[in-house]
């Protein structure tokens, strides 16, 4: 088996400096080798570079900020992460703001047009040009998957691709108003914090999987943001938020992935290697690390 580690060092999704260096840091971190001892054939060469799309000028449009640098760049993305998939390679993205899930997401459902998603995260990333208080694309990305809002000429290459029913949350406490109202009216199925601590996260994540591949037969396209997991678990990102996923539950959700054998594509987002001292840097690029590891086969027995 093929893993194909895609470098993203992008962020332009959001406004803090370094998550575009947390690629550099993971690499960095051995994750090539790491992924090697678990007998991986792993394709990295190098990160994917950005510079010459930065050179636009990229007035606002709306609220949005850099839309066609993130238009540009997801756009990329998606025809990097779905060539891996279609030579049957797995594509583990690593970023970068979560903008990019645009752009792997897309690629994966080229490939596997019945994946399902499985989205870890603190925050829904569902708002669209209407519902944005930030205008930070990065709290966007599943809004134009599943062609929700307004259509915006810049994005015109993101297909709806993305069915409500193949959607599926886990870990959510900072929900905006509008995605709320979002969510409620397109019937998106969200297992947040409330229930983890309600069911424990083995159920959680059996009851998202009956969800959203109730006959484990759909390829799973996993994308994990960092902030899903306590800040004192990963506390350089981007958009902390307390109350989150313990180092545990966040490995137990890759382990459980991994045991369907159906994961086609994952994501690991937002690792900032500049918002924190050196140690909680080093902290959260482990785990990224390890989240990682777990999502493609290693186990603790
Ligand atoms: N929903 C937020 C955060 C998005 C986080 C993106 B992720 O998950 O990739 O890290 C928050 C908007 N707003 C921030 C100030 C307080 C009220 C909520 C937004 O900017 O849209
Ligand atoms: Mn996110
Ligand atoms: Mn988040
Ligand atoms: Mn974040």
């Amino acid at each position: 088996m093929t893993a194909a580690i895609v470098g993203c060092p992008f962020s332009g999704g959001q406004p803090r400096v370094g998550v575009d260096q947390g690629p550099v840091h993971m690499v960095e971190a051995g994750i090539v080798d790491q992924l090697t001892a678990l007998g991986w054939k792993v394709k990295f060469d190098g990160h994917h570079q950005f510079e010459e799309v930065n050179a636009i000028t990229d007035p606002p449009i709306g609220k949005l900020k850099n839309p066609r640098l993130v238009s540009a760049v997801t756009k990329a993305v998606a025809n990097v992460v779905g060539g891996h998939a279609k030579m049957g390679e797995l594509p583990v993205t690593l970023g970068g703001d979560h903008s990019l899930a645009m752009g792997t997401i897309s690629g994966t459902l080229d490939a596997h047009p019945d994946a399902c998603v499985i989205w870890i995260d603190a925050h829904a990333d569902i708002n669209t040009a209407e519902t944005t208080d930030s205008g930070n694309i990065h709290g966007m990305p599943v809004s134009f998957l599943l062609g929700l809002g307004s259509p915006i000429p810049e994005f015109s290459w993101v297909k709806p691709a993305l069915k409500a029913e193949r959607l599926v949350y886990i870990g959510l406490r900072d929900i905006d108003a509008g995605e709320k109202r979002i969510l409620k009216e397109n019937n998106i199925k969200a297992f947040s914090m409330h229930e983890v601590d309600r069911y424990g996260i083995g159920k959680v994540v059996e009851m998202a999987l009956d969800h959203v591949n109730p006959k484990r037969a759909s390829p799973i396209h996993l994308s994990f943001d960092v902030d899903a997991l306590d800040p004192s678990v990963a506390p350089s990102t981007g958009t902390p938020v307390r109350g989150g996923l313990t180092f545990r539950e966040g490995h137990y959700i890759c382990e459980a992935i991994w045991e369907t054998g159906l994961l086609v594509a994952l994501d690991l987002m937002e690792v900032n290697p500049s918002l924190a001292d050196a140690a909680s840097v080093k902290q959260t690029v482990t785990v990224g690390c390890s989240l990682v590891r777990s999502a493609l086969g290693e186990t603790l027995l």
